[in-house]
């Protein structure tokens, strides 16, 4: 169990994350969503310690992750894999090289850099490459793939790290929506098979309507709803985006959520809830 408690980041005068409190059991899949500047992308990145909070704190299996300092740090780091909207690859480098770099946690930094990489590292990289079906590219510079399959080059490369969680920051934002639905796909494949715990950032509401157990919505640094897809109901979108701005995020949101009442969606086994 991941563990948020009274959480809050302030840049300045600013409050991005605002006393967020969270409890999320393993392998569940979480969609976050909210406006722009809601403070979505600040909450993952004080997960994964890639920005220390101002107060509260987070703790994983028990363990308090908020105050984890040196090796301990990297090892959370690695634990917790982080994907982002773009992509994070060395484009001059090959698929394959690019994967096992996700190894850096096992293998140490300098042999990463000098790329005396083990038949392991080999091996585990080639097995992330098929689950996502890109063993046929391997050996292709990362920079001439396209958006989508960079992105399922990214989520192997986290897998390589051996994560027990996975975090991604807005990774279909850039994606056409064929290729969002393959990268959607591969992070509820791995999710359901691995039992990994998802945390997704996501701008479309349908998106996480349709992929996620459980969404939390925020608004100015809060957590403004948090339960079951089926739970958002068209006035709590309302009230998430602000009924004062009828255009944009909030007619987005409302239509999808008008349309997915419409649909019948897969129904998903929420984890713990
Ligand atoms: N390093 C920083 N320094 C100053 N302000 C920041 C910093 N990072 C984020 N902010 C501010 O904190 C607020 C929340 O930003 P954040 O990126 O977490 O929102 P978001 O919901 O992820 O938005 P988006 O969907 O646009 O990425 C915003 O007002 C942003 O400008």
């Amino acid at each position: 169990m991941l563990v948020i408690e009274q959480l809050s980041k302030t840049f300045g005068d600013l409050t991005a994350v605002d006393g967020v409190s969270l409890a999320i059991p393993k392998g569940q899949m979480v969609g976050v969503i909210g406006r722009s500047g809601a403070g979505k992308s600040t909450l993952l990145r004080m997960i994964n310690r890639l920005t220390d909070p101002t107060r509260g704190t987070i703790t994983n299996e028990g363990r308090v992750i908020t105050s984890l300092k040196g090796r301990d740090l990297r090892l959370w780091r690695a634990s917790c894999a982080m994907i982002f909207q773009q992509f994070n690859l060395v484009e001059r480098m090959d698929v394959l090289t690019n994967v096992m770099v996700g190894r850096i946690a096992h293998t140490g930094f300098l042999r990463a850099m000098t790329r005396s990489f083990t038949d392991e590292d080999r091996v585990r990289a080639i097995e992330a490459l098929d689950r996502l079906d890109l063993v046929p590219q391997a050996l292709q510079r990362a920079g001439t793939l396209s958006g989508g399959q960079q992105q399922r080059v990214a989520i192997a490369k986290a897998l390589v790290q051996n994560p027990r969680i996975m975090l991604a920051d807005e990774p279909i934002a850039s994606l056409d929506p064929s290729n969002a639905t393959r990268v959607m796909d591969a992070l509820r494949e791995i999710n359901r098979t691995d039992g990994l715990t998802v945390l997704v950032n996501l701008h479309t509401l349908d998106t996480a309507r349709a992929y996620c157990d459980r969404i939390v919505a925020m608004r100015a640094g809060q957590v403004r709803f948090d339960g079951t897809p089926d739970a958002l109901t068209t006035e709590k979108v309302r009230a998430i985006y602000g009924s004062d701005d009828l255009s944009g995020d909030i007619n987005e949101a409302v239509t999808s959520t008008s349309l997915s009442s419409h649909m019948s969606p897969e129904p998903f086994k929420a984890v713990g809830t």
